[in-house]
């Protein structure tokens, strides 16, 4: 991708995937004969927009350095947080000596494996002259209740609630500066909700349906599937 800004990739990858209730991390199991860590960082290096990935891993990994790609020269390993925003801050660290404060960073769950070259290169080119950045995002295709236990409290306006995915795209200092003015704040899932914290406004664009994040055990099927559509 021949541009005049640099961009840098940034994979949480450190988490442990409870809810996968799987006898490993769930960015480890396998899904079309690679892992779904191997998956998520082929599509990032293959699509030719990053100078660097740095990956965020959990000290207490045995399985990474399993991996062949983890010895691959545009990666760069950091080590892991007790949330994801720690581990994002992490790896952005880990890029402190190479990436300016105006370099754009993407940041990607290691549990997206089906992103496509496309959705990067969509969200790189709407963003890349926007002063603050934003993510990919998901509209909702059904109608959508605000609910109180398990009562229906309203109806909301479909138009105005999206579904945020990732890669998530700011500004390298913008983004550290966030992150580290909002550390320990439960409410930080995303990089977008440590800007808004912060006043900004993060654009949003619409991304594939089949980005989806491996969270249940049932996802890895469903992402076998859109693996299958893709190719
Ligand atoms: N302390 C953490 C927690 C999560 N992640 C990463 O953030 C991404 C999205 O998080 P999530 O889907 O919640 O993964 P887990 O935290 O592993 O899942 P669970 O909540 O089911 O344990 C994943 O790639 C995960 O590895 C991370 O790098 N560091
Ligand atoms: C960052 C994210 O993928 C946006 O939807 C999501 O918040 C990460 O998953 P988590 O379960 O919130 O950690």
């Amino acid at each position: 991708m021949n541009q005049s800004f640099k961009c840098w990739a940034v994979v949480p990858a450190a988490g442990v995937g409870k809810r996968m209730q799987a006898d490993r991390p769930k960015q480890y199991l396998p899904l079309a004969g690679k892992t779904v860590i191997e998956h998520t960082l082929s599509r990032l290096l293959q699509s030719g927009a990053f100078q660097s990935v740095a990956v965020a891993i959990s000290l207490e990994d045995p399985y990474w350095p399993e991996l062949e790609i983890s010895r691959h020269p545009q990666i760069i390993t950091a080590p892991g947080g007790r949330e994801r925003a720690d581990s994002v801050l992490s790896a952005l660290k880990s890029l402190q000596d190479n990436a300016a404060e105006d370099d754009w960073v993407l940041v990607h769950d290691a549990a997206r494996p089906c992103l496509t070259a496309d959705d990067i290169h969509l969200q790189i080119e709407t963003l890349k002259d926007d002063a603050v950045g934003g993510i990919l995002a998901l509209s909702s295709h059904d109608t959508l209740k605000h609910v109180d236990g398990n009562s229906i409290t309203a109806t909301i306006d479909r138009k105005h609630v999206w579904r945020a995915l990732t890669p998530q795209m700011f500004k390298y200092g913008m983004l550290r500066d966030a992150l580290q003015q909002t550390e320990g704040n439960p409410a930080i899932t995303d990089e977008a909700s440590a800007l808004e914290l912060l006043g900004f406004q993060p654009k949003i664009v619409e991304g594939r349906p089949d980005n989806i994040k491996i969270t249940r055990p049932e996802d890895l099927a469903l992402a076998q599937f859109y693996m299958e559509q893709q190719a």
